[in-house]
């Protein structure tokens, strides 16, 4: 039984990784994703220049998930375009994801200008939920935008290249968005993102829980699970088949990532309950989903991804 797949032509022993922003801050945290059962691992999303970010606290987990308004605190691309060029002399059979994001489109082209000229032989994630100009809605919400910004990046950029799109709620923002999608050689579309500006408050103190933002943060976990799986099923569906779904978003058990997987997922990706648990979370999933497997006579994820069955 064989939890083995393939993403942009590039083959992974495991369909399970981090989600950015999720155990993927610095070298240390990236070891460990490194040195645990995850198929690969992506970093942080980096920035022309590093950041430190919002102040804490601006992560809270709760029982059903979490919210966070970190605010991008990240090491600068440069430092992630090192440790990858390190990881990939060191440990050349795996391929990794280095996640970006510009704060506008010279950003993103000098970003994309720096990877191409690297020795970098991995997948970029472009994070599309970075915030736009002030008074417009960040950029996976901004339609114009996006076409505008992947018309630009398929200019510059060669190599194989996703996005990290925010969860959409209307049936009428998947049309339009596939169509859009439809016209770029994406490698992936990675759904969803959290959940945007949610709010999760102490009743007891009467207080918001995170310091940015007056306590609003982008919300994952349990709470974000069936908006993931509509929005890895709703893309699925609409894409053209050389477009693949990573699916993120309430993974925290073998059944989780199988529903994914179902949905049409070819990779899935955790964060809440990475952050909850540590790096050791993926032989534990591994392990949940291949009993499932076993359970249904399946072995290997051809066999049902993507196979979800509706009520005729
Ligand atoms: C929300 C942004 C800061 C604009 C992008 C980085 C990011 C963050 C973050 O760094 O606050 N948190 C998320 O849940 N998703 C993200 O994409």
């Amino acid at each position: 039984i064989s939890t083995k797949t393939t993403l942009a032509g590039i083959h992974f022993d495991n369909c399970l990784m981090n989600a950015a922003g999720v155990y993927c801050y610095d070298a240390s945290e990236l070891n460990q994703i490194q040195n645990s059962m995850a198929g690969t691992f992506v970093t942080k999303t980096g920035t022309v220049t590093p950041r430190t970010g919002n102040q804490v606290p601006r992560y809270r987990a709760t029982h059903l998930g979490s919210i966070n308004s970190m605010g991008l605190p990240n090491k600068g691309l440069q430092y992630y375009m090192d440790y990858i060029s390190q990881q990939q002399k060191a440990v050349p059979h795996k391929t990794y994801f280095q996640s970006i994001a510009g704060f506008n489109l010279a950003e993103d082209e000098y970003l994309l200008a720096q990877i191409q000229a690297s020795d970098f032989t991995g997948v970029v994630e472009l994070n599309l939920s970075c915030p736009n100009v002030p008074g417009k809605p960040q950029i996976g919400y901004d339609f114009e935008t996006v076409e505008k910004i992947l018309t630009r990046v398929f200019e510059v950029y060669r190599g194989p290249l996703g996005i990290k799109l925010p969860p959409y709620f209307d049936i009428v923002h998947f049309d339009q968005m596939a169509t859009i999608l439809n016209q770029f050689p994406l490698a992936f579309v990675n759904s969803v993102n959290s959940i945007g500006n949610g709010l999760i408050i102490d009743s007891l103190s009467e207080r918001v829980t995170i310091k940015p933002k007056h306590g609003f943060g982008g919300i994952g976990g349990d709470y974000l699970k069936p908006t993931a799986l509509a929005n890895v099923h709703a893309f699925y569906q609409r894409l053209k088949p050389s477009i693949q779904i990573i699916g993120t978003g309430g993974i925290k058990s073998g059944q989780d990532a199988f529903e994914h997987i179902l949905c049409g997922a070819s990779m899935v990706q955790v964060g809440t309950a990475l952050h909850a648990e540590g790096p050791q979370i993926f032989a534990r999933l591994t392990a949940e989903l291949k009993t499932i497997m076993y359970q249904k006579g399946y072995t290997t994820l051809t066999d049902f991804r993507g196979k979800l069955n509706y009520l005729d």
